[in-house]
């Protein structure tokens, strides 16, 4: 049996693509609001998030995998959590700025996936209207946008609703 493979460019053989994985954790607290995708959503508990800014960890975990695919480093290099002109910031007003950024070296973003680890509140019905303020925020279509929901079926502290956590994959190209 033969291994080998020649590879046929088909298109633009100059195209450089690049992956980037993001991750983010906040605290559910009492005293904070929710907010996911730049949605405010009800926790059954009267829960949100703790942190510095909006503490949006689904927005979070999307600039991360933005900078590491460009290997920028993190979000917190570009709004330092010590940094009073981030507090209570709207993540999604970050992200633009992350968008802005990427454009400025001529990247594209392709397309980026995600989920939201969360015991509660119930996050399908909001999923459309987080794709919606994230491909506005990226100026890319909806359906380049991925979000998913999942518990974490109880088990450690997103089971035990001590926190939410997100994860993110992005993919960028340039010609
Ligand atoms: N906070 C959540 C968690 C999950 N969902 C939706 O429920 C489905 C089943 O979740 P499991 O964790 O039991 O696999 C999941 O696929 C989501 O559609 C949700 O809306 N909000
Ligand atoms: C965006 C920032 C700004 O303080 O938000 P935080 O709420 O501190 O959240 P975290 O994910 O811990 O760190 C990122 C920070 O840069």
């Amino acid at each position: 049996m033969q291994y080998s493979y020649t590879f046929k460019p088909t298109r633009n053989i100059n195209m450089q693509i690049r992956i980037g994985n993001g991750y983010d954790i906040h605290r559910l607290v009492v005293g904070r609001r929710l907010i996911l995708g730049g949605v405010l959503l009800e926790h059954p508990e009267g829960l949100g998030l703790d942190g510095h800014s909006d503490a949006d960890v689904l927005v979070h975990a999307i600039m991360d995998a933005l900078l590491g695919a460009l290997g920028l480093g993190d979000i917190g290099k570009f709004f330092p959590p010590d940094n009073p002109q981030w507090k209570n910031a709207d993540s999604l007003v970050l992200l633009e700025n992350i968008e802005k950024l990427i454009s400025e070296k001529n990247w594209k973003i392709v397309n980026v996936d995600s989920v939201i680890i969360a015991e509660r509140p119930k996050l399908k019905n909001h999923i459309d209207l987080m794709r919606n303020n994230i491909a506005k925020r990226l100026r890319i279509e909806i359906d380049f946008v991925g979000i998913k929901a999942t518990t974490n079926e109880r088990l450690g502290p997103e089971g035990r609703e001590e926190g939410i956590s997100s994860h993110a994959v992005v993919l960028l190209e340039k010609e």
